[in-house]
C-alpha cells in the first residue's frame, strides 16, 4: 500500500446500489488501514477557505489575547493550548504546534472567543456543521459496512460532543536534523469516533503502515483525510483500526490544519455494536462516550 485509500462519497446518496458499494469501500478501508480521503464531500471551497483564514487571523493575536481564551477544565477543555501545550506522545514531549479548540453540544456554551475577531466565531460554527453533517453522512455507511440499520448512528450523533480544533505549527529552522523528527505532531491515535482532518498545502502527515513503516498523506485539494479513533475501534471491537500518525516538518514554512473530532452524543453507551460480537466475554466493558472523553481529555495536557 503505497497511499491510503480515496473514496467518493457522493455516492452516500445516490441509490441504494450506490450507496452499499460506497459503504463497502469505506468498511473495508477502516478494517484494513483506518485511514481513507474523501472527495465528492460536498463541503463548499469558500468554507474551507474562510476557515483557514480565520485560524491564521486568530494564531497572529498576541500571546496576551490568545491566553486569555486559554482551555481547561472549566471550559470543558474548549479554548486555547500554546505552544507545547499539547502532549500526542509523552516519550516526545509537548508538540510544537498551538492549537484552539470549540465545541457545541449539551453543555452550552461554553466557548471561549476572543474579543474583536467576530469572523472567528461566525466562520468557524458555520465550518462545524458542515463538517458534522458530513461525519453524519459518513456514519450512513459505517452502518451499512457493519451490516447495521443505514440510520443506526443518526441518534447517537445529533447531539454530539464534537470537537473543532484548528491548529498552528510555527515555522522552524531548516532543514531540520533529522534526529529530531517527528517536528510537528508526536505518534499517536485520537480517542474519539471518527476524525475528518483539512491540512493545508504544507504536508507533513503520516500513517502506520502495518510494517511498522511511515506512509505520507499529502495534502490533495478537494478532499479530507478521514480516520477511526478508539472509542470507534472499541465500539466495533476493533474491526474498525484506530491507526497511529504523526505529522513531521517536511517544509520551513508554518503549516495549518483543522481536525474535526467526531463523537457521539455523551449519553451513548459505548459497547459492542450488535453485529461485532463474538463468543465469550466482551473485548472492552461498556462506557458512556461522554465519560470516556472526559477521562481522555483529562490525559491530553501538559
Ligand atoms: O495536524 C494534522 O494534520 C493532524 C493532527 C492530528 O493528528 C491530531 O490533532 O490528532
Ligand atoms: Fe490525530
Amino acid at each position: 500500500m503505497d497511499a491510503i485509500p480515496t473514496i467518493e462519497v457522493a455516492a452516500l446518496d445516490g441509490t441504494a446500489a450506490e450507496r452499499h458499494a460506497c459503504a463497502e469501500a469505506i468498511g473495508r478501508a477502516c478494517r484494513e488501514v483506518g485511514f481513507f480521503r474523501i472527495v465528492g464531500h460536498g463541503v463548499e471551497p469558500a468554507l474551507l477557505q474562510r476557515a483557514f483564514a480565520v485560524a491564521q487571523g486568530f494564531f497572529a493575536l498576541p500571546p496576551e489575547a490568545k491566553a486569555a481564551v486559554a482551555l481547561g477544565p472549566a471550559s470543558g477543555y474548549r479554548g486555547y493550548f500554546p505552544l507545547r501545550g499539547e502532549v500526542t506522545d509523552p516519550a516526545a514531549g509537548g508538540d510544537p504546534k498551538e492549537g484552539f479548540d470549540i465545541a457545541f453540544g449539551a453543555a452550552g456554551e461554553l466557548n471561549r472567543w476572543p474579543a474583536g475577531l467576530p469572523e472567528l466565531k461566525t466562520v468557524l460554527s458555520a465550518y462545524y456543521e458542515a463538517i458534522a453533517a458530513l461525519g453524519r453522512t459518513l456514519s450512513r455507511g459505517f452502518a451499512l459496512a457493519l451490516e447495521l440499520p443505514e440510520d443506526f448512528f443518526a441518534a447517537k450523533l445529533d447531539r454530539p460532543t464534537a470537537i473543532l480544533r484548528v491548529l498552528h505549527y510555527p515555522p522552524a529552522g531548516w532543514p531540520v536534523d533529522p534526529a529530531e523528527l517527528p517536528a510537528g505532531c508526536g505518534a499517536h491515535s485520537d480517542y474519539g469516533y471518527l476524525t475528518i482532518l483539512a491540512q493545508d498545502t504544507q504536508g507533513g502527515l503520516q500513517v502506520e503502515r502495518r510494517d511498522g513503516r511511515w506512509l505520507d498523506v499529502p495534502p490533495e485539494e478537494g478532499s479530507f483525510v478521514c480516520n477511526i479513533g478508539e472509542m470507534m475501534a472499541r465500539w466495533t471491537a476493533d474491526r474498525f483500526r484506530a491507526t497511529p500518525h504523526r505529522v513531521v516538518r517536511v517544509a520551513p514554512g508554518a503549516r495549518y490544519s483543522i481536525p474535526f473530532f467526531f463523537h457521539p452524543n455523551p449519553d451513548v453507551l459505548i459497547e459492542t455494536l450488535p453485529t461485532c460480537r463474538r463468543e465469550g466475554a466482551p473485548l472492552y466493558p461498556p462506557i458512556t462516550s461522554g465519560d470516556y472523553l472526559d477521562r481522555r481529555q483529562a490525559g491530553a495536557y501538559a
